[in-house]
């Protein structure tokens, strides 16, 4: 049986603009598992982001619980819950937020010396995750400004992962990058699940969708339906199928 790395139990988020009470999130019952490349999908203004920031801890709920393995992470302070972040959590988003005046190699050593005074055990971790992902040692000293969209995104992965988190968490990380740098980055993260890691992304886009093992559907803040493809295999070309009809069965 598949272990639960994230489990909510009537998760909502209500949210306040001008005055107006705006209930996004709806009593929302989900478990995440180890593993999984469980990916989010809905239409717009449905709560994916939402319910990626909830259980990423970077939001509170309003109401309900979230559990980590068996810690309830819903009430934390702000304080522990950056802690539990820095610890845990790994995150890749549309922007890549590289810092413009540091290397590639420093920017990712920056985030993890958050955790570890080991110098040098940190700086083979990352040389040895820059090579998982296609990044050459030619391009570790070079600034953010002078790589390709996708070379930053993957480095921004390099980032993500570099404390070892428990679960990659991906809110539409191809949005900004063009079709063939998008599938590098998309190869990366399949490539880092296969190897164990557990991930939970959020995307519009099919082709990124295609490389989850279950997709969640959203609608108006509840969970709408499931979709169970299994692991990612390039030549499977039932999988586009069976994702298409989930979703027009979902009215996607
Ligand atoms: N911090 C906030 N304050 C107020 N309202 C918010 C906040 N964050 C999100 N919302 C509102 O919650 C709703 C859901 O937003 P969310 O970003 O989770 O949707 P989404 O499904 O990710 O949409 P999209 O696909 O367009 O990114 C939207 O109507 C949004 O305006």
């Amino acid at each position: 049986m598949q272990k639960a790395v994230l489990t909510t139990n009537k998760l909502s988020k209500t949210f306040s603009n001008k005055g107006l009470q705006q209930h996004v999130l709806k009593n929302l019952d989900l478990m995440i598992y180890e593993g999984d490349f469980t990916v989010i999908m809905g239409s717009s203004g449905a709560g994916k982001s939402t319910l990626l920031y909830a259980l990423s801890g970077m939001d509170k709920p309003t109401l309900g619980e979230i559990r980590f393995h068996d810690q309830e992470i819903s009430r934390l302070s702000n304080d522990n819950l950056a802690v539990f972040r820095r610890k845990n959590c790994g995150f890749v988003f549309q922007q890549i937020y590289l810092l413009d005046n540091m290397s590639l190699l420093d920017n990712v050593l920056a985030s993890g010396l958050l955790l570890t005074n080991n110098k040098k055990e940190l700086a083979e971790r990352t040389k040895k995750l820059f090579l998982a992902v296609g990044l050459t040692e030619s391009l570790w000293n070079k600034f953010p400004s002078q790589l390709s969209g996708g070379e930053a995104q993957r480095a921004g992965i390099v980032r993500a992962l570099v404390n070892n988190p428990a679960v990659l968490f991906a809110d539409e990380p191809t949005g900004a990058l063009n079709s063939t740098s998008g599938i590098a980055v998309l190869n990366v993260l399949t490539d880092v699940n296969k190897k164990g890691q557990s991930i939970v992304m959020v995307t519009h886009d099919l082709k990124s969708a295609l490389r989850g093992n279950r997709i969640i559907y959203l609608k108006d803040g509840a969970i709408c339906g499931e979709c169970i493809l299994g692991s990612y295999l390039e030549e499977d070309t039932k999988r586009a199928e069976i994702l298409h009809s989930f979703l027009n069965e979902m009215g996607w």
